[in-house]
């Protein structure tokens, strides 16, 4: 553009999407996970904290299980932010609930070009700090994004038939760790293109387990940014005990 000349598109904005329809299974409990209490809150209300606090977020949207959308814990959720809406979109997979809300945001008049922060309600440990951290980065460089940690351990492969008939777990090989990551979220991308890049995904049946692989699908190369350690997702009940431990001693 020349200069001295302004475009009259307004800059794209940023919006959180929390995909919360999952059951918790691996960790159980009466409730899923993310609305069952944490050091003293449903562990999705951290999450949703940093987004609030966050002031490049626009608006944060909450995929929830239709079956769950009436529930009052939904209620205490919102507090009394107008910038967070709960949407009866989850679907059968994670893949499923993100690409219903964000089909939702884009009827609801959210511009395509805009941005979609996806996070897991599984990740309390997130915090405004590393969602600027990849808004800036993403946003600088104008393509997508994700949070993620360079593998520290030595990664093994295992027999898949050591295992069978009660026979101990066996290593077959190492696989070499440089350059490889472990994918966290939040995961950065423009509103419509991550929309249509889940949708083919799951057109496909492909093995898209997060949305850089729906994207990764559809020939981008996204952002690796260094997310942190406590930005772990909570799965297990040993994950439960330690982001409690995590969070208690950051309350004090
Ligand atoms: N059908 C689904 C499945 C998962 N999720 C969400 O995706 C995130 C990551 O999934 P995970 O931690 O695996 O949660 P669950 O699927 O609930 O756990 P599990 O596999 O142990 O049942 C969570 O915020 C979860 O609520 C979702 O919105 N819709
Ligand atoms: C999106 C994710 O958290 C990136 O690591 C992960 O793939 C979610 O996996 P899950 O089996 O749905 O928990």
């Amino acid at each position: 553009m020349p200069s001295g000349i302004q475009s009259s598109l307004p800059l794209p904005q940023c919006h959180a999407l929390l995909p919360t329809a999952g059951t918790g299974s691996r960790l159980g409990g009466v409730l899923p996970k993310q609305f069952q209490e944490l050091a003293g809150q449903p562990m999705l209300a951290y999450a949703l904290k940093a987004f609030h606090d966050t002031p490049e977020i626009a608006s944060i949207w909450v995929g929830v299980s239709p079956s769950f959308i009436h529930n009052p814990i939904l209620k205490s959720l919102s507090g009394n932010s107008s910038s967070v809406r709960f949407l009866p979109s989850g679907g059968a997979t994670r893949q499923e609930t993100v690409r219903n809300t964000l089909s939702a945001m884009l009827k609801a008049g959210i511009p395509e070009n805009d941005w979609v922060l996806v996070h897991d309600a599984a990740r309390p440990g997130i915090s405004p700090a590393l969602i600027q951290k990849l808004i800036a980065l993403v946003s600088q460089l104008g393509e997508g994004g994700l949070l993620a940690m360079p593998l520290a351990d030595t990664l093994k492969m295992a027999d898949a038939n050591s295992a069978i008939a009660g026979n101990p777990t066996r290593a077959m090989k190492t696989i070499p760790r440089e350059h490889l990551w472990q994918a966290q979220t939040p995961q950065m991308f423009g509103l419509r293109r991550l929309h249509d890049a889940i949708e083919e995904g799951i057109r496909l049946e492909a093995d898209i387990t997060d949305e850089a692989s729906a994207m990764e699908l559809a020939g981008a190369s996204p952002l690796l940014i260094e997310g942190a350690t406590r930005n772990f997702k909570v799965t297990h009940p040993a994950d439960w005990e330690l982001m409690h431990a995590i969070l208690q001693a950051s309350d004090k």
